[in-house]
């Protein structure tokens, strides 16, 4: 593809950076007694429980609701039926946002500033998003503006917010594992392998929502600063 010989990032660019990234983090979070590591070989993925009360859950649902509009996955349109949810950047200058933003960035002992702002999601009946990597492409349309903008992404937080009647799980689709949305867990995973180059076990989806609906939020981090 043109636009990736053209590319002043190789592929797997970030390497050193994404494999030293996760050594710190892995160490921190292997290391917090709190913190569950989902068995697997090919992925690094971990759960924490009751990350958000009740009541902030709540509260961030509340902002969702304000801020939610269609979603769009870079070059792919709403329309296409592949990302399908309802989502906005809840106002990164909110203090209750803040709060949560620094929980996380704390919790993984990232750089604050190599966090992109907090996402928020919200999936009604019918609504999904199908398996994708959150780590860039190389030779995508977005590959150099985002590769530019703070790095490859490397580690991707996800807190549910809400029980889901039916539906809504996040499925690991290359390893088997389906979680259920339980308000108040965070997860976390590596989008890289421990020697930094991307992570393809890492494929994961939104699951279509059955019944009731299911509010998400998603922060990603970077190798480097984002802006
Ligand atoms: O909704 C989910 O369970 C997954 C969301 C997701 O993969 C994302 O926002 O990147
Ligand atoms: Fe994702």
């Amino acid at each position: 593809m043109a636009s990736e010989t053209t590319s002043k990032f190789p592929p797997n660019a970030d390497q050193a950076r994404l494999k030293s990234l996760g050594e710190k983090v892995r160490n921190r979070l292997e290391a917090n007694p709190a913190i569950y590591k989902v068995p697997s070989d090919d992925v690094e993925l971990f759960a924490l429980g009751e990350f958000m009360s009740p009541a902030e859950c709540g509260k961030m649902m509340e902002l969702i609701d304000a801020t939610a509009k269609p979603s769009k996955v870079f070059d792919l349109s709403y329309e296409s039926g592949y990302r399908t949810s309802y989502s906005g950047d809840v106002d990164p200058q909110d203090p209750f946002v803040k709060k949560i933003g620094r929980r996380i960035d704390d919790l993984l002992g990232i750089e604050p500033l190599w966090g992109e702002t907090i996402q928020g999601q919200r999936y009604m009946p019918g609504q999904e998003f199908q398996p994708h990597h959150d780590w860039f492409h190389p030779g995508t349309s977005y590959w150099d503006f985002e590769m530019s903008r703070g790095g490859q992404r490397s580690f991707t937080t996800m807190v549910f917010l809400n029980e889901v009647e039916a539906g809504g799980t996040t499925d690991f689709v290359d390893l088997g594992i389906s979680l259920e949305p339980k308000p108040g867990v965070l997860l976390i995973w590596n989008n890289a392998k421990p020697d930094g180059t991307t992570n393809p076990m890492t494929i994961h989806a939104g699951r279509p929502v059955q019944a009731g609906a299911k509010y998400i939020i998603t922060k990603w981090y970077r190798t480097r600063q984002w802006n």
